[in-house]
């Protein structure tokens, strides 16, 4: 375990927040493509763009070179964002070394396919074990050093406890979950709620108004996770309700904070536009309320989000009509 070689793919807040983490466990090496990123991890042992003055662990290693990255590596780690997760996949398979395990740190759909990110890698690397690492894992507190817990999920449990102890360590606690589909479903649909707690924290709704957006999107979430094969109880537990939670009441999370700015009337392309980092829910929206619709599953909040982002309606009026929708039995399944 302690010999293994880890290359984790994107230099971004959370790939490089992992990759410092791992790199106290094992040898770790970070791709990123930009060769600036890439001279300050290796000489001055930051990321400053993602995570300003906070100090990542010196033994962990930069390179700009894919194949230097990959050709050695037992265990990849992607934290790129969805749209780009086939391209830059596609670009290392090549030089995976066998039966290597893929895990994503990515929560979004593929635009199109509606994949999920571990569905792309069986597709792009077939032989290679796929999992995930999901939940309330807020990049910036967890590089402070704050105590987080976190899930790692793959279909073959000797990989996942192998993986779950190379992630673990610290006062970052990994646990091991069998439920792919829900643990990759959990973080792309706490997004779309995120954005919607962060419409109405923006327009001053109250403790209870966050509350009770929290628990109704908590319940989609498990109306859809479900359907698409997810288990009730990951949507309970640190993908699905701990990340919900982090997300939505976090000043640190990016999807929260594109629904404060909606809240001010900006336009979504001027919001996206002003941020330097990825906004997963703005781009599994569509992707979301495609399925839901197809699966006649109700889905109001996600739903008026979706509207927001596409323009047919504003933060305002969806948070009337967050106040117009029927109340009905609090566990109605669809
Ligand atoms: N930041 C966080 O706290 C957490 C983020 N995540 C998820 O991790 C994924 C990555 O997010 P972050 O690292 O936060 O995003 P970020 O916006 O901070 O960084 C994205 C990184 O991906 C790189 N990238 C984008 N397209 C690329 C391409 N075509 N080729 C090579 N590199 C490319 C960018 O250069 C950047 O380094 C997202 O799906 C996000 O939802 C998950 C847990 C926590
Ligand atoms: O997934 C996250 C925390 O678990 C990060 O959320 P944001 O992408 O909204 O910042």
């Amino acid at each position: 375990m302690k010999d293994c070689n880890v290359a984790v793919i994107g230099g971004g807040s959370w790939g490089t927040t992992v990759a410092s983490l791992v790199s106290r466990n094992t040898k770790t090496v970070i791709w990123a493509r930009d060769s600036q990123t890439v001279d300050e991890i290796n000489r001055e042992h930051r990321n400053s763009r993602y995570l300003g003055e906070l100090p990542l662990n010196p033994k962990l290693s930069a390179t700009a070179d894919l194949e230097e990255a990959v050709a050695n590596a037992d265990v990849v780690v992607m934290g790129v964002p969805s749209n780009s997760f086939r391209s830059v996949l596609e670009s290392i398979s090549g030089y995976l070394k066998p039966e290597v395990p893929l895990v994503s740190l990515t929560k979004g759909l593929e635009k199109g396919t509606r994949l999920r990110m571990t569905e792309i890698c069986k597709l792009v690397a077939p032989g290679h074990t796929a999992g995930v690492l999901t939940g309330p894992n807020l990049a910036k507190e967890i590089l402070a050093g704050q105590a987080a817990a976190s899930v790692i999920s793959t279909d073959n449990s000797d990989v996942t406890e192998y993986l779950r102890e190379l992630f673990n360590g610290g006062l970052f606690r990994v646990y091991s979950n069998r439920d792919v589909i829900g643990c990759e479903l959990g973080g792309v649909l706490k997004n779309l709620i995120a954005i919607a707690v962060g419409m109405g924290d923006g327009l001053g709704a109250g403790d209870n108004t966050r509350a009770a957006l929290i628990t109704r999107g908590l319940a989609e979430m498990g109306r859809l996770g479900t359907a698409l094969g997810g288990e009730p109880l990951t949507f309970a537990g640190l993908a699905g309700m701990g990340d919900m939670i982090a997300t939505c009441t976090s000043a640190q999370s990016r999807n929260r904070h594109v629904g404060v700015e909606l809240a001010k009337g900006r336009a979504i392309d001027d919001i996206i536009d002003s941020m330097h980092m990825v906004a997963e829910g703005v781009k599994s929206a569509p992707t979301v309320i495609e399925i839901a619709r197809e699966r006649n599953i109700s889905m109001p909040i996600s739903e008026d989000v979706y509207k927001v982002i596409i323009g047919e309606s504003n933060a305002k009026s969806a948070y009337r009509g967050l106040l117009r929708t029927t109340a009905g039995a609090e566990h109605a399944p669809g």
